[in-house]
């Protein structure tokens, strides 16, 4: 389980914080999606839970444990358990879907011999079978540059997947994608989160993906929690003060 518990965030010459006293759970089965305009905070929590960024105040507990007392090492281990997804990819461009797949390993593995493609066949087989479940089996030999938007993002759910990750963090995993193909990676996340039992937490702009793929929302505002609840209780007054106009439910 994930918990923040008082969690404050201040950037450093910062005024206002970027979290102000958060508290949250997460559990395990949970898909979450967090809803909030621009500079809510919802990056900084996605990197708060990745033990990315520090909490100035208040603490992040893994499964009981504070983060603030673990070594980098141990959280180095616990970023290897969680899978990340980016808006734009942060894949290697010139590189093979397979061999970005592969570099999944990157934390569990010495990290010139992820980068230089040295796997083990039974490393290669892994990544061929992941493949297949983001339907690209067929794409394995082929430089990820030549791959539309909603194909790369297979390859990051596929990268994310190679880790064998517990946790799902997104950060706007789709905000780069027309909205047919948005729906599509959506999908393939409920599907995956379903099939491996994770905690998925995802940061999306829009509300229509959220309401109908979320077990839970959370609205962010200025920093501050102000919807935590089913997507069914979300109303167009909850959007309204989540983004402050008026928006339909
Ligand atoms: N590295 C940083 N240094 C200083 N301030 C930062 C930094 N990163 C974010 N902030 C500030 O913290 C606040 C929260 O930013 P954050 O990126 O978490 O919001 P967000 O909800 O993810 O926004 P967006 O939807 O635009 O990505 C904003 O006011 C932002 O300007």
């Amino acid at each position: 389980m994930i918990e923040l518990n008082d969690v404050t965030v201040f950037y450093p010459k910062s005024e206002e914080p970027a979290l102000n006293n958060i508290n949250l759970s997460f559990d395990r089965g949970e898909f979450v999606c967090v809803l909030g305009p621009s500079g809510a905070g919802k990056s900084t929590m996605i990197r708060t839970i990745n033990a990315l960024q520090q909490a100035t105040d208040g603490k992040v507990i893994i499964d009981g444990s504070d983060i603030a007392e673990w070594s980098e090492w141990k959280r180095r281990q616990w970023r290897s358990r969680t899978g990340m997804i980016f808006q734009h990819f942060h894949l290697i461009p010139r590189l093979t879907v397979e061999h970005n797949v592969l570099t999944g390993l990157f934390g569990q593995k010495h990290g010139i011999a992820a980068f230089a493609g040295v796997f083990s066949q039974s490393e290669k087989n892994k990544a061929q079978a992941i493949l297949k479940q983001v339907g690209l089996e067929e794409m394995a030999d082929r430089r990820v540059e030549w791959l539309s938007g909603g194909q790369k993002q297979r390859v990051g759910v596929a990268r994310a997947l190679m880790q064998e990750p517990e946790v799902f963090l997104g950060d706007e995993p789709v905000a780069s994608l027309d909205p047919g193909t948005a729906r599509s990676i959506f999908q393939l996340l409920r599907e995956v989160h379903e099939r491996k039992n994770l905690t998925t937490i995802i940061n999306v702009h829009d509300v229509t993906l959220a309401k109908e793929f979320a077990t839970r929302i959370i609205g962010l505002s200025h920093g501050e929690v102000i919807f935590n609840g089913s997507p069914d209780d979300l109303t167009s007054i909850g959007l309204e003060t989540i983004y402050g106009k008026a928006l339909q439910a």
